[in-house]
């Protein structure tokens, strides 16, 4: 049986940097309960893993950190997220302005329909975040730098996004989510549509963007989240089973649920 309470305890030992805390999450998609009463606290600068069998409720538990549920009409959570302490769900949080400090990067990269200047500054312009031109232009640069991929397209600015590789197209998504200066990143299985060195090409990514932000990452890739994460949740039907150092969770689960998919038996 699920002890939210005991579980609480446990995942907030010997934490100290939290960026992210969530009390007693609960999402219902009409009457389908998708997540059930979790709590948990999540690390400044540390990229944490969630991961779980298909359905388990990892996308939408992701979404309730930037509010992306919002967005679908049947969602509805209760509970309280905070970021560096502040409610996101407070009535005065405007979630467009919420996402910018908590960037999403999806499954499939989405590059927008422009150059691939623009879809850097197209963030950093509606948020008033550059004063002139010349502003813009470096934050563009300091953002595809980011992203790992400014070698590659400083000669081709005005080309379109969409005109890149995939792998290309996921880096720019990710110097696009950047370019706000957020302080979580978001990301929801960033690599499943990727080749296999443009996974590794963002997995790099991932590990140095650690050093500034917190990086949330859903995967069904195991051994993915045993190379770039530090900490790993393991959800299961709806509830976080276990939630510790990714090390841990991969040598000495506490949990029967979390040891049977780790090791391939429910999945
Ligand atoms: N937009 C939606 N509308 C209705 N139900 C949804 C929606 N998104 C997810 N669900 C339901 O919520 C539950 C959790 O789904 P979710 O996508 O969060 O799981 P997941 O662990 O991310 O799955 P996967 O690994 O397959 O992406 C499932 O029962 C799913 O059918």
């Amino acid at each position: 049986m699920y002890d939210a309470d005991h579980n609480r305890t446990e995942n907030r030992v010997g934490q100290t940097d939290i960026k992210i805390s969530a009390k007693d999450v609960q999402v219902y998609y009409g009457t389908n309960h998708a997540i059930k009463d979790v709590s948990v606290d999540i690390q400044d600068k540390t990229v944490t893993a969630f991961i779980g069998p298909s359905g388990c409720g990892k996308s939408t538990f992701l979404r309730c950190i930037n509010r992306m549920n919002d967005t679908i009409d049947i969602a509805r959570m209760e509970g309280l997220i905070e970021i560096d302490g502040e409610n996101i769900y407070d009535k005065r949080v405007d979630p467009v302005q919420l996402r910018a400090k908590v960037g999403m990067v999806f499954q499939k990269p989405n590059p927008f329909p422009k150059s691939i200047y623009d879809n850097v500054a197209y963030g950093p312009k509606i948020h008033g975040l550059a004063k002139n031109k010349a502003e813009l232009d470096e934050i563009v640069e300091t953002a595809l730098r980011r992203g790992a991929i400014w070698d590659e397209v400083k000669d081709r600015l005005d080309a379109p996004g969409t005109g890149l590789s995939g792998g290309q197209q996921q880096r720019l998504c990710i110097a696009r989510a950047v370019a706000t200066e957020p302080e979580v990143l978001l990301m929801d299985e960033p690599c499943s549509a990727l080749d296999p060195i443009a996974t590794s090409q963002v997995e790099e990514l991932i590990d140095e963007l650690k050093q500034n932000y917190s990086v949330v990452i859903v995967t069904h890739s195991m051994q993915q989240a045993a190379r770039v994460s530090q900490k790993t949740a393991f959800f299961h039907l709806g509830n976080l089973v276990e939630y510790d150092d990714t090390e841990k969770i991969f040598t000495n689960p506490q949990d029967s649920r979390t040891e049977s998919y780790i090791t391939g038996r429910i999945g």
